[in-house]
């Protein structure tokens, strides 16, 4: 196979909304590309995974940008600061419509140059290093939706190696530690960020272990979900790997835990009683409590109060992901996103289902099980909005 190469220089002008002739917001949001992020340890089967995915029979049209030229774990960097057109970049169009690219050093604003030749990209596909954060990644992506952006974050997919994942995330040697000691590898992260988890390598394992692997990833992160494969076939792509929407609705908020067999991540499910406006007012206040400060406010530990200073014995909480759904007394639906200490309370945009669910809060953290996070946020919720008088 041949492939074109491009410098990374503008050949076209920049598809720029002018200012007389704006296009409505509605528009402009469909008109934006969704990008899944695919994570995975090292050798986990990623490449194998998008290149499976380029060659296959399918009508979409999807950019799909691996990594293989970059050094390892610099994407997180590369993302935010490579922006002075210095990239090198390789393209190679394939018979299906699909593209592929391998940038040294792929920056937001490259996958945005990428996309001026949209039309022709219904999907964006990102593979990272190995040994990337989704975390900090992720936030960009999300953050950067305002309406000059021309792609938004679908969601993130995480492979995992059916046969070394629990050796990786009991390697205690690879546990990078915070200052309090408490440490989590990449994997962990990788799996608490997911919105699908692939169990790759189905066939170098047993049915038995293929259950103990899908029971440890529910287990630390209920909402994600579980997909097993050979050299990464997925064969509805769209359910699995396009159209995941993860940032955009929460899904019915089911989580799957049964037991929690990972000691440091774990998965929270709360249910939500129909709020008013203080109690709205309350719930914001008390998931920046434990994203911002984090801090589990209780009777005895008052907001502002270090509740977790001891460092000695007290654990770190460290929520990574959160979902949730609200519904007011009003008859209203809000969505609420989290990825790290960025969140956001949103009208759901299709109230009509929403609105008939029950209200909920997912958490996926580490330290979650060492704290009453349910007793606190229901004596937080039932304190109305005197319960949080202090100066933030
Ligand atoms: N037996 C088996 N091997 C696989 C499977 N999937 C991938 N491999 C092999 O695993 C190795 C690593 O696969 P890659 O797709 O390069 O993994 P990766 O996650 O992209 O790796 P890095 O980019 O280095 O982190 C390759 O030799 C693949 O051929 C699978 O389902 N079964
Ligand atoms: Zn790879």
């Amino acid at each position: 196979m041949g492939s074109n190469h491009f410098d990374g220089d503008d050949e076209e002008p920049p598809a720029l909304v002018s200012a007389e002739n704006p296009l409505n917001l509605e528009e402009l949001q469909l008109s934006k590309a969704p990008i899944t992020i695919v994570t995975g340890y090292l050798g986990a089967g990623k490449t194998t995974l998008l290149n499976y995915i380029l060659t296959e029979k399918h009508s979409k049209k999807i950019a799909v940008i691996l990594n293989e030229f970059g050094n390892s774990s610099d994407i997180e960097k590369s993302l935010t600061v490579q922006r002075d057109g210095q990239q090198v970049e390789e393209w190679l169009e394939l018979p299906n419509g699909c593209i592929c690219c391998s940038v040294k050093d792929m920056g937001v604003a490259a996958i945005e140059k990428l996309m001026e030749r949209r039309g022709k990209f219904d999907y964006i596909l990102l593979e990272t290093t190995g040994l990337a954060d989704p975390g900090n990644i992720a936030p960009m992506f999300w953050l950067d939706e305002g309406l000059k952006s021309t792609i938004f974050l679908d969601g993130i997919v995480t492979l995992v190696d059916a046969a070394n994942i629990i050796r990786t995330l009991e390697d205690r040697e690879a546990f990078s530690k915070d200052e309090a000691g408490v440490g989590m590898t990449t994997a962990h992260l990788q799996i608490s960020h997911a919105d699908v988890v692939v169990i790759n390598k189905a066939d170098l394992v047993t049915r038995e272990e293929i259950e103990v692997v899908k029971q440890r990833v529910a287990g630390m992160n209920g909402l994600a979900r579980i997909i097993v494969t050979e050299r990464g076939k997925v064969d509805n792509l769209e359910e699995w790997l396009l159209d995941l929407k993860a940032y955009e609705n929460v899904g019915e908020l089911k989580t799957a835990i049964k037991t929690q067999l990972d000691e440091t991540i774990s998965t929270v499910s709360l249910d939500l009683p129909e709020l008013d406006e203080e109690m709205l007012d309350s719930l914001d206040a008390w998931i920046r409590s434990l994203l911002w400060e984090v801090e589990v406010p209780s009777p005895s530990k008052e907001p502002g109060d270090r509740v977790l200073g001891d460092s000695s014995k007290q654990p770190i909480l460290d929520i990574h992901r959160l979902k949730g759904r609200a519904i007011t007394k009003t008859g209203k639906a809000l969505l609420i996103q989290g990825v790290r200490e960025t969140f956001e309370i949103f009208d759901a945009p299709d109230q009509n289902s929403a609105i008939k669910a029950q209200g909920k809060l997912v958490l996926i953290g580490r330290g979650l099980r060492d704290v009453d996070v349910k007793e606190s946020l229901e004596w937080f919720l039932s304190r109305g909005r005197a319960g949080w008088t202090r100066e933030r």
